[in-house]
């Protein structure tokens, strides 16, 4: 763990999200793809390329899961999308659609798909995430929890408070975390063996404040520990 590096509470990693955008001009496509890349950056770090089987939930921590996902398949892995609650709007589907050009495909029995893969991306809650997860979530969540298949969870291991970690035991244990931005309280409590950052668009008096290390080189992600 980075000595400076702060833990940011629910609250404030909000705050730090409308920030970018109303304060510094950014889009939320621009975030999302960079954050959405770092996470598949720090999966080909450290996995084999294989089948992926991404989970994907209805807001932006979904949303970096479906850019992830086509990120993975440029980089020769292969993914498949568990995708239950689909909302309507252009971020999304725009995104799905990029999903399917890439052939990237849908599928809707989990168990099956967890057999079925060498790996699962945990992208259904993020920093939104709040009380005990509701359907299709929860069963989603339980049979996630007793895959024999490595878990990387982005920003948030789903099912985690936010602030507190896995307070009601209903979360994940993922091997990989990737924290975006910076991380969150909850990450103090991660025992997984690759905690990443990424999301490399912090400008530079924000990453003072947040005390961020310098990403190496080109490279949108770094290990933290
Ligand atoms: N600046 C950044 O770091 C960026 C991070 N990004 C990613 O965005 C998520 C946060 O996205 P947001 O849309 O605010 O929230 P979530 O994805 O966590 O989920 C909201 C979604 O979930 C539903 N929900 C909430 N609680 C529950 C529950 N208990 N049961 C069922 N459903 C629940 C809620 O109704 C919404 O539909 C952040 O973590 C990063 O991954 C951006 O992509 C880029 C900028
Ligand atoms: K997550």
């Amino acid at each position: 763990m980075l000595a400076n590096i702060k833990y940011l509470g629910q609250r404030a990693a909000q705050q730090i999200d409308v920030d970018l955008m109303s304060i510094h001009g950014f889009a939320i496509e621009q975030l999302m793809e960079l954050a959405g890349l770092s996470v598949a950056e720090s999966i080909a770090a450290e996995y084999a390329r294989g089948r992926v089987l991404l989970c994907i939930g209805p807001g932006n921590n979904g949303g970096d899961g479906l850019v992830a996902a086509r990120h993975l398949s440029q980089y020769g892995y292969r993914p498949a999308l568990y995708y239950p609650k689909q909302p309507q709007k252009p971020l999304y589907t725009s995104l799905l659609q990029q999903c399917r050009a890439f052939q990237i495909p849908l599928v809707q029995d989990l168990p099956a798909a967890i057999a079925d893969c060498d790996l699962i991306v945990d992208a259904i809650f993020g920093f939104s995430f709040a009380g005990p997860p509701r359907a299709p979530f929860c069963d989603a969540l339980d049979a996630l929890r007793a895959a024999d298949k490595p878990v990387v969870s982005v920003d948030i291991p789903s099912g985690w408070d936010v602030d507190e970690g896995d307070r009601g035991h209903a979360g994940l244990r993922p091997d990989m975390l990737v924290s975006l931005t910076a991380p969150k309280r909850c990450a103090e409590h991660f025992a997984g063996r690759f905690h990443y950052l990424g999301g490399r668009f912090v400008p530079p008096e924000m990453a003072r404040d947040l005390g961020l290390p310098s990403y190496p080189g080109t490279s949108n992600c770094i290990r933290l520990s």
